[in-house]
């Protein structure tokens, strides 16, 4: 006879119509390998999903958006119908949000520095983390770099990350009308996240202060790629501090 299963099932998803979601895919399989045999983490049993249309989104307890064109992403999702519902999922408050370089760009409120028409559509975002996110302002493809960093308040300390055209917080709007200037795209707001913005780490470039991960209650923002690089640190506390905490909570 099959015991009836005890534990709770944690699904977590990676927006997987492009850009880097077989890297993140990757790192959570490596990960919840561990976690489905550890001790401490034996009422779970976690799975990676990949996200690609709209039914893809039942049951998920988190859900990573990549690194890739945010531009492309965006057609992809109005083309695909995932666009509302995922929009309304990340801002809802029920799921942990995890956006990382251009998925951050794609759960800003506002994105600046941006072309606003792709074709016969408009570059839409998703919305979520009340911050204005500015593209590419490290410059181009060329300028990438890497540094080692530490978040405040996640125990991860001395992680390698890895900036490729990346895109920073430039203003935290903490619920203030974006008017959206020429070069702007503003989201819809179906539902106010009411949490402050946290800013976690900050890098020193050309003389500036740049602002490269935030938090804003359930939503996680992040300039860079941790997907690039052999270290599951920052997806494991993801999961613990965005994905368990929410799930114990609701
Ligand atoms: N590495 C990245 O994800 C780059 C983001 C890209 N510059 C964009 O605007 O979509």
């Amino acid at each position: 006879m099959t015991q009836p299963d005890s534990k709770t099932h944690i699904v977590v998803g990676v927006l997987s119509v492009q850009g880097s979601f077989r890297e993140h895919l990757d790192h959570l399989n490596v990960l919840f390998a561990d976690l489905n045999s550890a001790l401490e983490y034996s009422q779970y049993e976690f799975s990676a999903r990949k996200v690609k249309q709209p039914e893809d989104l039942d049951g998920l307890s988190g859900i990573i958006l990549v690194g890739g064109e945010s531009t492309t992403m965006s057609l992809l999702l109005q083309h695909s119908g995932l666009f509302e519902p995922l929009a309304r999922l990340i801002q809802s408050g029920k799921i942990g949000v995890w956006g990382t370089c251009a998925g951050l760009i794609l759960i800003a409120n506002e994105v600046t520095n941006t072309k606003t028409n792709l074709g016969k559509h408009k570059f839409r975002v998703l919305g979520g983390l009340d911050v204005s996110i500015e593209r590419n302002s490290f410059g181009r493809q060329v300028d990438s770099f890497t540094q080692d960093l530490s978040f405040k308040g996640s125990g991860v300390k001395s992680f390698e990350c890895v900036f490729i055209r990346a895109p920073v917080v430039s203003q935290i709007l903490s619920g203030e009308r974006c008017f959206g200037a020429e070069s702007s795209v503003v989201a819809e707001v179906h539902q106010t996240n009411n949490h402050p913005v946290e800013v976690l780490s900050e890098v020193e470039k050309n003389g500036k202060t740049l602002i490269v991960a935030v938090r804003q209650g359930h939503v996680l923002g992040t300039s860079f790629h941790p997907e690039l690089v052999h270290d599951t640190r920052f997806h494991k506390w993801f999961v613990d501090e965005f994905v368990l905490k929410r799930s114990i909570d609701a």
